[in-house]
């Protein structure tokens, strides 16, 4: 068959992507021989990243999406820096301003979008840009180095992740905003106003509403002047008023265009076999300025031309958006202005700063708008486009998802909800290509899938579904054992970063080691916050926000959405008086279940939590940090004071490690227990730490575990007194604090490390021992007790039980 000649006008993000649909549909490549014009002198890259590049996050030769090897190896010809001018659609030719002619069969216009600049006085001045591709993005990297002052025009999307990236080069930042809300086109008035402030706290100065009147300078800028007279100096313009759609070389050839190129269903134009994609195109009087939907288009094209069917074709997109810029969650999809047929459910945090709008029409959900914590935003962006019906759910239902997903991003997913927005990957599709082609790496999921390719805001969620489909063969097989998808690094390089460079904030380690999605997620947040305390106990400012809800709410989360409260019993003893308080509490909490722990404690389920403060100050005992990284439990059994066999005083012995342990963060759980013969009947075998009486002395065992995976503790050391039991099970502890992975269990650490390190660390060098448990004592002198500290303060108390205001608004 001979080939037909196919050539994209445009080698930009919308365009490339179309080519390879084509590439990967059966005969695709077969059927055209292919070129492609593009004005830059660039390779295609990815757009999205600039901002990430102006923030130093990444590099350009990072940003490259298709090598020039990807051109030759499928055979197409790439033509950078020229220019197509012009078609004569009957003759079919294209002209180029390199005065090149070439004949086609087909031809896609993908010529993206112009940034608009301002028709004010001085906008040719040097050191007015916009922000559009690597020229602009160099320009500003290179003027932070000679200059102090930026404005930046516009405070929509592009203009804020200019301005953050400018501010991380050292320049100050005006933002200068036409309304007086930024991002009107896709916030409310009080999403924006919570971003403002957040803005403001990273070094933002905003000047709001103004309208600029002229730019003044001799060779280069040197002010802003407003139409209300005021003015603000700068040494660079960056203008981010929005963009128009390239039309130029249509409108050249007689192609019909209103404010794009217009384009049916299938992204024909009027003219016989030239199509439009990407930004240029203009659909059902839509104009498209975000991936996903442009990629969707590329899809459509691509079936169509290749002669698949392409069913009813492009229908159109719900858009949603995430700002990425450090630090500042905001996700926003679909409607969110509320007009008299809509109803709004609302949250409203404002000591989290977490703000969360659903938009309802007719029980649907129609919009949704999110500040400070979007972990429910793929959830919505499905239930918008879906459709779903909303006329069961209680309305909280619909945004309360957080708690119970706070510990996975992707568990509450549907196989058919879209993990990957700009690609349009569902968790479904990710989950089959881990499982059938064994993939074993965000990279590989990406190269197979596509997900993660573009703004890379979902490859935490593609690291979640590799972790949880893999299972143990995550960590064991992936190429790298980075921390999570957010960094390429280990957990040990991370310590060693934070050690050596004294980070002190979650944030400031994720900025500063350049993690990859600047929210983190729900593997890497939990464990850098561990990580801060370990390494700066007596400095360090627990982030309540990365814990895991359990570890927040200090009590354990229930299937039905209430909590279960465990009080401390030292050694699983208790009294009569213990005893009576905990029956009245249950009596007047009506708490439908009371029930006695395998770890020798009493278990009051399914609590309201907004009667957690009450039932913790009236029962009146220690919290026993049974939803914890710290030690659960000490179980003993009765010992030489009743038992015949006993040889030790092993209760005596538990309450006197869980009084000097409890509290203490661990990078897992930890379970004790003390017996006082080898018969055993504590358990102690299969503990974290096991303590087993003899004859005139006790044995140490570490590493037991009695969970899935049964392990049987290792003898660490004998020694004569409960002095030496309590300092060598400090040391121990320390070891496994300073040496062990977040969320690594005693068993599996001794199993990676070996019994041996441990001996020679914590036995066989006594210098050592006796640092470590040092270390251990000023770690267990900050250690607080947290139910009373929460009912003791009413501060904590409406944080985290009483600021949501749930409205619902007609
Ligand atoms: C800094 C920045 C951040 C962004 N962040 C996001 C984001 O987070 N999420 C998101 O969804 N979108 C984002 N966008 C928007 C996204 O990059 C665009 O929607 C996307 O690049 C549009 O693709 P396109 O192919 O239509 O246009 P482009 O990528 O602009 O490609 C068009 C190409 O055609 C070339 N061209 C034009 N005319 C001709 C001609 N006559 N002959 C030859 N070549 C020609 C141009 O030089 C250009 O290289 C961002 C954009 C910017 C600038
Ligand atoms: N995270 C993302 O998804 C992301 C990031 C960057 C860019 N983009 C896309 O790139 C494109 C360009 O972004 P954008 O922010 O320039 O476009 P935009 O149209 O979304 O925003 C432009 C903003 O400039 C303001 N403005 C207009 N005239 C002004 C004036 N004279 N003075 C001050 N402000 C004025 C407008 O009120 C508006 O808020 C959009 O399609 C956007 O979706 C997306
Ligand atoms: S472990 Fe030994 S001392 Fe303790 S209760 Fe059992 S038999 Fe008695
Ligand atoms: S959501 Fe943007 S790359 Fe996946």
């Amino acid at each position: 068959m001979e080939k037909k000649k196919l050539v994209l006008i445009g080698n930009g993000m919308a365009g490339v992507r179309c080519i390879e649909e084509i590439l990967k549909l059966a005969n695709g490549k077969d059927q055209f021989e292919i070129t492609i014009f593009g004005s830059e002198p660039h390779v295609n890259y990815n757009r999205i990243m600039l901002s990430a590049v102006l923030a130093g996050d990444t590099t350009i030769k990072d940003i490259e999406i298709n090598s020039i090897e990807w051109y030759t190896e499928n055979e197409i010809e790439l033509f950078t820096n020229e220019t197509v001018t012009r078609l004569d659609t009957e003759q079919k030719v294209l002209y180029t301003n390199k005065d090149r002619e070439m004949k086609y069969d087909y031809v896609i216009m993908a010529t993206g979008s112009n940034p608009f600049i301002l028709p004010v006085p001085g906008a040719d001045l040097e050191g007015v840009i916009a922000f559009r591709d690597i020229k602009d993005c160099e320009t500003m990297i290179d003027a932070a180095k000679n200059y102090k002052k930026a404005v930046v025009i516009g405070g929509g999307l592009l203009g804020l992740e200019a301005a953050r990236g400018l501010l991380n080069l050292g320049m100050e930042v005006d933002v200068v905003h036409l309304q007086d809300h930024l991002m009107e086109r896709q916030l409310d008035q009080d999403a924006a106003k919570l971003l403002r402030v957040e803005l403001e706290k990273q070094g933002m100065n905003f000047l709001m509403p103004k309208l600029t009147d002229k730019i003044v300078g001799t060779d280069r800028v040197e002010k802003v002047i407003f139409k209300d007279g005021s003015e603000t100096e700068a040494d660079l313009v960056v203008m981010a008023v929005g963009i128009r759609p390239n039309t130029l070389v249509a409108s050249e050839s007689g192609i019909e265009v209103n404010r794009g190129v217009v384009v049916n269903n299938y992204m024909q134009t009027n003219a016989q076999d030239v199509y439009a994609v990407g930004e240029c195109a203009e659909h059902r009087e839509v104009v498209y300025g975000l991936v996903a939907p442009l990629y969707e288009q590329g899809k459509v094209l691509a079936n169509h031309i290749v002669g698949e069917n392409a069913g009813a074709g492009y229908q159109g997109t719900v858009l949603s958006t995430k700002l990425k810029v450090s630090g500042v969650n905001v996700f926003s999809a679909g409607e969110f202005v509320d007009d008299g047929s809509t109803r709004s459910v609302r949250v409203y945090d404002e000591f989290e700063g977490i703000y969360k709008k659903v938009m309802i029409r007719n029980n649907k959900v129609v919009g949704a708008v999110l500040f400070g914590d979007t972990k429910e935003s793929t959830k919505l962006l499905s239930m918008i486009n879906e459709g779903a019906d909303v006329s069961d759910m209680a309305p909280i239902n619909i945004l309360q998802s957080n708690d119970a997903v706070s510990e996975s991003l992707t568990a509450s997913l549907a196989a058919n909800d879209n993990v990957c927005g700009c690609n349009g990957v569902t968790k479904g599709t990710i989950v089959s290509a881990i499982r059938d082609q064994s993939l074993c790496s965000v990279e590989e999921v990406s190269g197979c899938t596509s997900a993660g390719r573009s703004c890379g805001t979902c490859k935490p969620m593609i690291s979640e579904l590799l972790a949880d489909t893999l299972g143990d063969e995550f960590d064991a097989t992936a190429k790298t054992e980075a921390l999570c998808g957010c960094t390429d690094l280990t957990h040990e390089e991370v310590v060693a970063e934070i050690r050596e460079k004294g980070l002190t904030h979650t944030r400031e380690v994720m900025n500063v080691l350049g993690w990859k999605n600047e929210d983190g997620c729900s593997k890497c947040r939990p464990a850098i916050n561990y990580y801060l305390g370990m390494v700066h106990p007596t400095n360090f400012e627990d982030e309540r926000e990365s814990r895991f809800v359990n570890e927040r709410m200090h009590a354990n989360i229930q299937k039905d959405g209430t909590y279960s409260v465990v009080p401390r019993m030292y050694g699983g003893v208790t009294n009569p008086t213990e005893l009576k308080r905990i029956a009245e509490v249950a009596e007047r909490y009506n708490v439908p279940l009371v029930k006695l722990t395998g770890g020798q404690r009493i278990d009051l389920l399914g609590i309201k939590k907004e009667d957690l403060p009450n039932v913790w100050k009236e029962i009146g005992m220690p919290s026993g940090h049974a939803y914890g990284k710290t030690l659960r439990t000490v179980k003993t059994c009765v010992g030489e004071s009743f038992c015949r066999f006993g040889t030790q005083d092993s209760i005596g012995m538990g309450i006197a490690l869980e009084k000097k342990f409890e509290g203490l963060n661990t990078p897992h759980k930890v379970k004790m227990a003390v017996s006082a013969c080898p018969r055993n009947c504590a358990e102690s075998g299969i503990k974290d730490v096991g303590i087993v009486g003899v004859e005139g002395a006790w044995e140490i065992y570490v590493g037991g575990n009695g969970g899935t995976e049964l392990r049987k503790g290792d003898l660490l050391c004998k020694v004569k007194t409960s002095e030496e039991v309590l300092q060598i099970t400090a040391a121990y502890l320390q070891l496994y604090r300073e040496n062990a992975r977040y969320l690594e269990r005693t068993s599996h650490w001794i199993e990676r490390v070996g019994l041996d390190y441990v001996i020679d660390q914590v036995i066989s060098n006594e210098q050592n021992q006796k640092e470590l448990s040092e270390r251990m004592e000023i770690v267990l002198s900050t250690v607080k007790e947290p139910w009373s500290e929460i009912y003791e303060s009413n501060e904590l108390q409406t944080e985290l039980f009483k600021n949501k205001h749930v409205e619902v608004i007609q």
